[in-house]
């Protein structure tokens, strides 16, 4: 903005009805208006092609910092956090993290890891519709009707490898996922090709991979007040984690929203 009222400044001595240092200021003063009035510019995103249809989109700014540290505390305090416990490889386990499931009336249930979680409604916390709407025009075009919150509270807590393919949410889910509090890295990793993978487990399809060729992998630092979104086919061809970080030292609350077909 400085640089273009130095250009329309009007030079000293022009024709005018009034001194030309009031004439100046008072046309500085309009276009310092014009630029308030000015529409916000939206926040950067950054646009990650992993290739055969797959994509990630991340906006670092997405909320800004002191709104995102109130929504932080608010989802804290209010969230009735669970860390259920869930069925891996056969076994019983607590989960390694806190969570709580939200979502609209008279949907499919959803059950994971042998886990079905109480699905809540976003009538009982104002916040998180609050939320939404902003995820909702951030994103025009999507639409998210259910939510699985999850709270890190220290760097052990983490979710591991892993897609979010349920059949609930269809061949193509959209999973927007917003970060409040400590930074943690997020990892995806492609999933091994069906020839590969038709031969043998999953793991040791894995394995033969990488002798190979290495397994292509992303990794996005999320910020405080971030949003992630994946599209396409990002849970059916590749798997994502949050490993356990050592030094991440304070909590971290990450909401992902998600669309469950009706
Ligand atoms: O915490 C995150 O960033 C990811 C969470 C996640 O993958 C999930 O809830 O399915
Ligand atoms: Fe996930």
């Amino acid at each position: 903005m400085a640089s273009r009222l130095r250009l329309v400044g009007r030079t000293p001595g022009a024709v005018g009805e009034l001194a030309p240092s009031v004439s100046v200021k008072a046309e500085a003063r309009e276009l310092e208006g014009e630029a308030n009035r000015a529409e916000p510019q939206p926040p950067r995103r950054e646009v990650t092609d992993l290739g055969g249809g797959s994509k990630v989109v991340y906006i670092p700014r997405f909320v800004a910092r002191e709104k995102a540290w109130e929504w932080f505390d608010c989802l804290d305090k209010t969230i009735p956090w669970k860390r259920p416990e869930i069925r891996v490889f056969g076994r019983t386990a607590v989960q390694h993290r806190d969570v709580c499931y939200i979502a609209d009336e008279g949907l499919t249930d959803l059950k994971y890891s042998g886990h079905q979680p109480h699905a809540h409604s976003w009538d009982e916390f104002p916040i998180l519709k609050d939320i939404l709407k902003a995820v909702h025009e951030a994103l025009p075009g999507s639409y998210f009707n259910s939510l699985l919150l999850n709270r890190y509270k220290t760097g052990s807590d983490y979710v591991s490898w892993h897609a979010d393919d349920e059949p609930l949410y269809g061949p193509t889910p959209e999973i927007a996922s917003v970060t409040f509090g400590c930074e943690r890295e997020f990892l995806l990793r492609k999933k091994p090709t069906k020839s590969h993978a038709a031969s043998g487990s999953e793991e040791a399809a894995r394995k033969r991979l990488k002798v190979t060729a290495p397994q292509q992998r992303h990794s996005f630092l999320l910020k405080h007040g971030s949003l992630l979104v994946m599209r396409g086919y990002t849970q059916r061809d590749w798997q994502h984690s949050v490993p356990k970080r050592a030094k991440a030292s304070s909590p971290r609350i990450n909401l992902t929203f998600r669309h469950v077909l009706t």
